[in-house]
């Protein structure tokens, strides 16, 4: 089997000073422009369309975060990270290997039993933690839900920020905050989830993607998949913005993922040719691009499956996720 880019072979994003001299104002409008027409001039066909699909397979951090959540769903969606695709498919695309996810997400309740299932995989399991989705707990009570995951054998840690933070402007408070959730996350990799749809102007996502990696961030992530409004392009762009000027300003290389409301085959392209010409092809692997979607795999083996068969299965036909 195929091991992922192991995320453990990216060196950690090691913390810088506060530094809010490195905000700057984003324009609405231009970054929505900017978002639309790289993804308007940018068509994916033929086989570049089927390697673009499998790269999103080995990018995706296949997520459940239901309230019903339960560990024989968590072991459903583990068999699917292992298998993504049917035998027939991986056989028409040629490939050796099965391929597989990313990572699999879930609540820090769940750790064990997706541990359990994926033991032997080289597929890590990320835990969000921090109070999730809206983080309104008591830091210490936070940060112990870290290193409760952690101690599950949660390799991956995505934490809340208080959005309250940012919107009063109190970036002090947001980094103390963050670089004490690095502390407590250790060795594992820590992805902040900004919560865009609640941080109101371009311009706060941008401060607080600066925050989050000034204070250790190994990931920035748009969202929970909870708020109002989730990953959409133009949060995307700024958030890549943040993740090139931070390069420039400090050589430090933070990956980013996009999630929430992501369900078609053509998400995962749009946010590939976005992060491509945004950041380059090689930060097209999953040591530094994930997709976090609970449900986008479905559409991806489906389009695969024309490209092999050259007819469209029913949906009802693949499995979960
Ligand atoms: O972190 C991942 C997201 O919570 C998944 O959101 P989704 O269920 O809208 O795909």
């Amino acid at each position: 089997m195929t091991q992922p880019d192991p995320i453990l072979n990216h060196p950690t994003n090691p913390a810088t000073a506060l530094d809010t001299g490195a905000f700057h104002a984003v324009n609405r409008p231009a970054a929505e422009r900017r978002a639309a027409s790289l993804v308007a001039r940018r068509s994916i066909k033929g086989a570049h369309q089927a390697a673009w699909l499998l790269n999103a397979i080995a990018c995706m951090d296949l997520t459940t975060l239901a309230g019903d959540d339960t560990e024989d769903r968590v072991r459903r969606l583990c068999a699917k990270a292992r298998r993504p695709l049917a035998d027939h498919i991986v056989a028409g695309l040629g490939l050796v290997d099965m391929p597989t996810t990313g990572a699999v997400c879930v609540y820090p309740t769940m750790v064990g039993a997706a541990v359990r299932a994926l033991d032997g995989t080289g597929i890590p399991v990320a835990s969000v933690a921090t109070g999730f989705p809206a983080g309104l707990m008591p830091l210490d009570l936070r940060l112990a839900e870290i290193r409760y995951a952690v101690d599950q054998g949660a390799q991956e840690i995505d934490i809340v920020i208080t959005r309250a933070h940012v919107l009063g402007g109190d970036w002090a408070a947001l980094y103390d905050e963050i670089a004490a959730m690095r502390a407590a996350c250790g060795t594992a990799h820590m992805k902040a989830i900004l919560a865009t749809g609640d941080l109101v102007t371009l311009s706060n996502v941008y401060a607080a993607s600066m925050v989050a990696m000034q204070a250790g961030a190994d990931f920035i992530k748009t969202s929970t998949g909870k708020e109002g409004v989730n990953a959409t392009l133009p949060v995307g762009l700024t958030m890549c913005r943040a993740i090139r000027d931070h390069r420039a300003a400090t050589g430090n290389i933070v990956g980013f993922k996009p999630a929430g409301g992501m369900k078609t085959a053509k998400d995962a392209l749009n946010w590939q040719v976005l992060m491509a010409e945004e950041l380059g092809r090689d930060w097209l692997r999953p040591g530094l691009f994930r997709l976090g979607a609970s449900s986008m795999l479905a559409d991806i083996e489906r389009q695969l499956e024309h490209h092999v068969t050259g007819r469209y299965a029913a949906s009802h036909r693949h499995a979960l996720a």
